[in-house]
C-alpha cells in the first residue's frame, strides 16, 4: 500500500527528510482516556489484546490524537511464551505472572516452537488495523528479545534482580541456551507472519539487556538477536536494549538498521560507538514530559540538535509513564515537527 507519510522509513534508508519523525514507545495504551474508555469495556487487558478489531481501534487512537509518525500494534511481547505453552496473567496495577515457569528440563520439554498461526489475533489485528490506517503512516510490529522472554518466563513475573533467571546462566547455560534458541526460532516465525500481514517495520524491545553483565550479554542476548535481525530481511529492523550502554558497540554492528538509545546514554557518544551507517532512535528522559512546556521545548531542542537532523527518529528514552498529561505528550510531538523542521 502506498504511503502518505514514509518519513521513518526514509530517515532509516539515511535520506535528507523535510523534518524528524516522532513517535513513542508504548503509545498504545497506558495514556489516554480513549484507551481506557476501550479497556474498561472488556474483562481485561488480555481480552483487548486478543480482539482484533479493539486492538486495531486502540492502536491508530494516538494516529489520531497526537498525530504520531507512525502506529505500534497494540499487544504484548509476553504472546510468544503462552504462543510456546507458557500462558501469562496481567494483574491489574502489577503487571505479568507466570502461573508456572521454566525450571527444568521437564518444563522445557513441555514447550514448542510458536508458529505465527499462534498468535493470529494479532496478526489479523494487524490487517484490520493496515486497512483502517489507509496508508497515513507506517505501522510497526514488535516482539521481545529472546532474552528478556527469557527473563519472564523463567522469573514468573516482573523483579528488580531477576536472580533465577539471571542464575540459570551460571547454573544451566546449556538449557539456557537450549530455551533461547526456541524463544528465538518463535520470535522469527510470529514477526515473519507481522511481516506478511503488513508491518512495515519492526522493532525487538530487550528491556531488560541492562542487568547482565558484557560478556553474557554477547553470549545470551546479542547472540539471538543477531539471529532474528539476520533471518528478517523483509523490512527495517530496530533493536532498542534498555540500560545495554556497554554493548553499544556490538549493537552498532549487527544486521539491523536502527539501534534505539534510552535517556541516559550520552547521544554524541553513542553516534561514535555505533557508526555512521544507523539510524538512532530516541532519547528523552520521560520525566521531562511532567515538565512545564517552557521545559519541554528546551529539553527537545538540546536533543534535537544532539541528534542533528538525518538519521534520528525522535522518541522517548523509554515507554511513557502511565501517568503522564496526554496534552504534554502531543506538545511533545508537536515541538518535535516544529522545531525539527527548522533545523532541516
Ligand atoms: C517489558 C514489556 C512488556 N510489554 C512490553 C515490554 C517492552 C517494552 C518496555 O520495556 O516497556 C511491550 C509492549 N506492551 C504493550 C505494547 C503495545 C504497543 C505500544 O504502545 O508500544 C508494547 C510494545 C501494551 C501493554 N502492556 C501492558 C499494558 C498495560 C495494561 C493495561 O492496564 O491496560 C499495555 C498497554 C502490560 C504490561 N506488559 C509488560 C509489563 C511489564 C506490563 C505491566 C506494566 C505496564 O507496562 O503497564 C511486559
Amino acid at each position: 500500500m502506498h504511503l502518505k507519510n514514509d518519513l521513518i522509513l526514509r530517515t532509516i534508508k539515511g535520506e535528507k527528510t523535510e523534518r524528524t519523525p516522532v513517535w513513542l514507545m508504548r503509545q498504545a495504551g497506558r495514556i489516554l482516556p480513549e484507551y481506557r474508555a476501550v479497556r474498561n469495556s472488556l474483562s481485561g487487558f488480555k481480552e483487548l489484546v486478543e480482539t482484533p478489531e479493539l486492538a486495531a481501534e486502540v492502536t491508530i487512537q494516538p494516529v489520531d490524537i497526537l498525530g504520531v509518525d507512525a502506529a505500534i500494534i497494540f499487544s504484548d511481547i509476553l504472546v510468544i511464551p503462552e504462543a510456546m505453552g507458557l500462558p501469562y496473567e496481567m494483574i491489574e496495577k502489577k503487571g505479568p505472572r507466570f502461573p508456572s515457569t521454566v525450571k527444568t528440563a521437564a518444563d522445557l520439554k513441555k514447550l514448542k516452537i510458536a508458529e505465527a498461526d499462534d498468535i493470529s489475533y494479532t496478526i489479523e489485528a494487524i490487517k484490520i488495523t493496515r486497512k483502517e490506517l489507509q496508508g497515513r503512516v507506517p505501522l510497526i510490529g514488535f516482539a521481545g528479545a529472546p532474552w528478556t522472554i527469557f527473563a519472564y518466563m523463567v522469573e514468573g513475573s516482573g523483579s528488580k534482580t531477576f536472580s533465577k533467571a539471571r542464575a540459570m546462566l551460571y547454573t544451566d547455560p546449556k538449557m539456557a541456551h537450549q530455551l533461547l534458541q526456541m524463544i528465538t526460532d518463535s520470535t522469527i516465525n510470529y514477526l515473519k507472519g507481522q511481516i506478511a500481514a503488513g508491518a512495515d517495520l519492526v522493532q525487538i524491545f530487550d528491556s531488560w539487556a541492562g542487568i547482565l553483565p558484557p560478556a553474557h550479554y554477547e553470549e545470551f542476548s546479542l547472540k539471538y538477536i543477531s539471529q532474528i535481525c539476520d533471518a528478517i530481511p523483509e523490512v527495517p529492523k530496530t533493536v532498542f536494549a534498555k540500560d545495554a550502554y556497554f554493548a553499544r558497540k556490538s549493537l552498532g554492528q549487527i544486521n539491523c538498521n536502527t539501534i534505539g538509545l534510552d535517556w541516559c546514554m550520552d547521544i554524541k557518544e553513542s553516534r561514535q560507538l555505533i557508526g555512521e551507517n544507523k539510524t538512532l532512535q530516541g532519547n528523552l528522559d520521560p520525566c521531562v514530559l511532567y515538565a512545564d512546556e517552557q521545559a519541554i521545548t528546551e529539553a527537545v531542542k538540546a536533543m534535537l540538535d544532539q541528534f542533528g537532523p538525518q538519521r534520528h527518529i525522535a522518541n522517548l528514552g523509554h515507554g511513557v509513564y502511565p501517568d503522564t498529561d496526554p496534552g504534554k505528550v502531543k506538545f511533545f510531538v508537536d515541538t518535535v515537527k516544529e522545531y525539527s523542521a527548522a533545523m532541516h
